[in-house]
């Protein structure tokens, strides 16, 4: 839940994806022509009160307590830090164990504690990152 709240909040790719349109096609009140193409920006789905709530820009871990369907007003392809269809991310199992395996290690053996110089700056470069990086202290367990 912790790791899906914040790919949601804070989406690595926010860019989202670009998709050519091959033919023409209908997805609700849009139509797509043959040659054009169609972006999808992930960051604004995934702040889109619409489908998250009005505490879309709170950090809520248990917003996904019940699964993603839940936590989307049953919209689930609206969740995607991974993309979606044919190209969707081949390494998403591998990052969300590998960061599940890494909290795990660090929480085994440290308290963790927001250093009172952190400043909240999300910063959109290729991806999105902490403009200022994240100072944290460790407190051995
Ligand atoms: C938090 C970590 C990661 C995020 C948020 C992420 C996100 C993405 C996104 C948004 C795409 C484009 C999907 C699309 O066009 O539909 C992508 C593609 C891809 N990712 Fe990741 N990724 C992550 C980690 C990784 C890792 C660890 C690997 C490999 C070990 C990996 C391998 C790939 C590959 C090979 C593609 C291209 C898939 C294709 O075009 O068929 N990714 N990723």
């Amino acid at each position: 839940m912790f790791i899906l709240e914040t790919l949601r909040l804070y989406t690595p790719v926010y860019t989202g994806f670009i998709r050519d349109i091959g033919k023409e096609a209908t997805l609700g009140k849009l139509t797509g022509l043959d040659g054009v193409q169609c972006h999808i920006p992930f960051i604004m789905i995934h702040h889109d009160p619409k489908i998250w709530g009005e505490d879309v820009h709170a950090f809520k871990p248990e917003r996904f307590l019940d699964g993603i369907a839940k936590a989307t007003n049953n919209n689930p392809t609206a969740f995607m830090p991974f993309g979606m269809g044919h190209h969707i991310c081949a390494g998403s199992n591998f990052a969300i164990n590998e960061a599940k395996i890494t909290i795990a290690m660090i929480l085994q053996r440290y308290s963790l504690t927001l250093s009172p110089g952190y400043v909240h700056a999300p910063h959109p470069g290729l991806t999105l990152r902490p403009a200022y990086g994240i100072q944290i202290i460790l407190n051995a367990l």
